[in-house]
């Protein structure tokens, strides 16, 4: 976040005046490294997130998927290559710009992040606090909405973290991303922890959410389940770059060997054959 700037492409359009191109693809990585000392995580990778799309990121443990998006929201800094959100440079956003692309995302991290001193409802309130000058009434009905948007019981807004179940948890967590009416949502492993039903209903509430508010979805996984309910597309993170970028169905016939062990281990093979009962 330094003090240059990209120079505004043609055809740039900014209808909201938040300084940010509204038709801008919203994530562009091209090139990235990086690195933690000698150990190399990611070298030359590429990847394209389209906007309305529910991308699926998926990789080995150790894969790099969630230093990934640490680079892509700055948390981390890369040792090379360019991360532009919405157009532009993350490296190069003046605080301005960076203050609007922040107002343009949430994130949904593994453990939900949540402050654990905090209600839910002050844990949704929050970002609303920090980003807008709505009065405290608005902020606590718009914080309402989100709970109850994310599946949540009313009664849920008053219980603190520890009073919730994990999938409560997770629902909290999504509904402090969804705070601000983000156009980009990035979930670190929303299902992990989760039992089978609690994850398919999870599932099934990031489509609908996804669907009707029109979000662009970067969503790191393990669940093969959820690759094949909410994706649209799959990108395979292995030998420390982007290996493919396809509709999962395509990458069942990839030569790649970690994605052949991957859709044909036995976890696999169980997904694709119940993927396959439900479309029969
Ligand atoms: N802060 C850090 N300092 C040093 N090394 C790190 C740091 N964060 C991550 N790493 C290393 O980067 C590599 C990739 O980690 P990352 O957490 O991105 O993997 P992942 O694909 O998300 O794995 P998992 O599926 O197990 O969560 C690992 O080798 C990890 O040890």
């Amino acid at each position: 976040m330094t003090d240059r700037e990209d120079p505004q492409p043609q055809g740039f359009v900014d209808l909201d005046g938040d300084g940010l191109d509204d038709n801008a693809i919203p994530i562009e990585v091209k090139g990235l490294v990086s690195r933690f000392g000698d150990n190399v995580i990611h070298e030359n990778l590429d990847l394209t997130v389209k906007r309305g799309e529910v991308l699926g990121v998926v990789g080995g443990s150790g894969a790099g998927k969630s230093v990934l998006l640490n680079s892509i929201i700055g948390l981390k800094q890369p040792e090379g290559g360019s991360v532009k959100i919405f157009g532009q440079d993350i490296k190069y956003a003046k605080r301005r710009i960076w203050t609007s692309i922040e107002r343009k995302w949430g994130v949904l991290f593994q453990q939900g992040a949540l402050f654990s001193s905090l209600t839910v409802r002050e844990n949704v309130a929050a970002p609303l606090y920090e980003h807008t000058r709505l009065s405290r009434r608005e902020i606590e009905k718009l914080a309402d909405l989100k709970i109850a948007m994310s599946g949540l019981p009313t009664r849920a807004g008053a219980l603190k973290p520890a009073e919730l179940s994990g999938g409560m948890r997770k629902r909290a967590g999504l509904a402090r991303a969804l705070a601000l009416d983000p156009e980009l949502l990035f979930l670190d492993e929303p299902t992990a922890g989760l039992d089978p039903i609690g994850a398919a209903a999870f599932d099934e509430l990031i489509k609908d959410l996804s669907d009707s508010l029109d979000l662009t979805v970067f969503m790191i996984t393990h669940d093969l389940d959820s690759l094949y309910t909410i994706t649209d597309r799959v990108a395979v993170l292995a030998d420390k770059h982007v290996v493919a970028v396809a509709p999962v169905r395509e990458l069942e016939h990839s030569d790649h060997p970690w994605i052949k062990e991957y859709f044909l281990g036995p976890r696999g093979r169980a997904a694709v054959k119940a993927q396959r009962h439900v479309k029969a």
